[in-house]
């Protein structure tokens, strides 16, 4: 059985292997390594090639009625690590920002339980690729990855938390993460000499008219007593001072907690491009991509025997936590298979993307016990 050592010295070298979305090969590696150091008696590993970092494993239950599943997300993000940890990043501009190391941690500590003790019912363990974009859990399904053993009959699945305490389990009864839809705007003027504005067609200008009018969308078009984000976290134009951009790009992602306040906001944001597109006379194209990542919205009955389990049980600090703004493609998979999503704490005064991140440790044995400990009552009541 995996100590508390074992599992901390797993999550650091994930940690200095971060990878992004589809090409997390030194990951998936590494998760194949240590899954073949387990004992094999129970276990069935199974690649998809057109999806080459997803990992599953299936675990066979000793008198199955259920298959209960279980997903962790495996990428990275583009984010240059600044926490000054000795077992930083190796990989220069690219962080474990959200904490999915720990995730990948996590599981592997359940996983390798159940290698040991065999489950009464069957598990399906997903490592999925691509969480950030690219939609993996989405693709996963699309490719028919779930299907005969493989399909599980509830689906699992946790985020880490820097704002609740170590070790401690969030979850809530409905819409636990927004839905998202992936922003790219593109606009197309004219370049020209910054001494003759009246001779070109500025796209900086533009994009910030674009952006400025976008942040009236919140306030004046959305029902206050609900809520949505609007966030543009990257914004390109221009090449010197003194040239007027030609072209600007902007990309940015909207939320909603539910799909009627993402559709009315996708709505006027294609609107809003089609005003700056006849004010300022240029090209401007509004791209949406929701993709997998619809709201995460819980499973009630599972939910409830889930948050019941944590309440009850003495040695788990369960919180019950608002919805969150956050988005997650597991949002896809819980609209094909019923299950629950929920927090586990890893007490951070950073919060999850930023480049000082720094998870607690001990967050992964109390985590690791409190799923292994669901999981063994929810086989023992059918
Ligand atoms: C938990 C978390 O931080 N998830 C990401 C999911 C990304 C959603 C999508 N690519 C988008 O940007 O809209 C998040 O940013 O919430």
């Amino acid at each position: 059985m995996l100590s508390s050592k074992d599992l901390i010295d797993i999550r650091r070298h994930f940690h200095q292997i971060p990878e992004l979305a589809l090409q997390e090969n030194e990951t998936a590696k590494y998760l194949r390594d240590i899954i073949g150091s387990f004992k094999q008696d129970y276990l069935e590993l199974k690649t998809i090639e057109s999806l080459p970092t997803a990992t599953l494993v299936h675990v066979n239950g000793s008198n199955p009625t259920r298959t209960i599943g279980y997903r962790c997300d495996i990428d990275a993000l583009p984010v240059t690590e600044h926490t000054g940890l000795d077992y930083q990043s190796k990989n220069l501009g690219k962080m474990h920002a959200c904490g999915h190391d720990i995730h990948m941690t996590v599981a592997l500590g359940i996983l390798n339980y159940f290698s040991e003790h065999q489950p009464k019912d069957n598990l399906v363990f997903f490592f999925q690729p691509a969480e950030e974009s690219e939609n993996g859990g989405k693709i996963a399904y699309e490719l028919g990855v779930f299907q005969g053993k493989w399909c599980p009959d509830e689906f699992y699945g946790l985020h880490d938390n820097p704002q609740l305490p170590a070790g401690s389990i969030g979850c809530r009864m409905g819409t636990l993460f927004a839905g998202t839809t992936e922003v790219n705007v593109t606009l197309k003027g004219k370049g020209g000499h910054a001494a003759y504005p009246q001779l070109a067609n500025d796209m900086v200008v533009s994009a910030s008219e674009f952006i400025s009018q976008v942040q009236t969308v919140i306030s004046r078009s959305i029902d206050p007593i609900q809520s949505g984000v609007i966030t543009f976290g990257k914004l390109t134009a221009g090449t010197i001072r003194n040239v007027i951009a030609g072209e600007a790009r902007i990309e940015g992602t909207i939320r909603g907690l539910n799909q009627s306040m993402i559709k009315k906001i996708d709505a006027r944001l294609k609107a809003i491009g089609k005003g700056i597109a006849i004010s300022f006379d240029c090209d401007v194209d509004v791209e949406l991509n929701q993709g997998g990542y619809l709201p995460v919205e819980n499973n009630p009955e599972l939910t409830d025997n889930f948050i019941n389990f944590m309440k009850n049980n003495k040695q788990i600090e369960f919180i019950e936590t608002k919805p969150a703004m956050t988005g997650e493609d597991f949002g896809y998979l819980l609209h094909k298979f019923p299950g629950t999503m929920f927090w586990l704490g890893v007490e951070d005064d950073s919060q999850l993307h930023s480049d000082t991140f720094n998870p607690k440790e001990t967050s992964i044995e109390k985590g690791v016990k409190a799923i292994i400990q669901f999981i063994e009552f929810r086989m023992s009541n059918n």
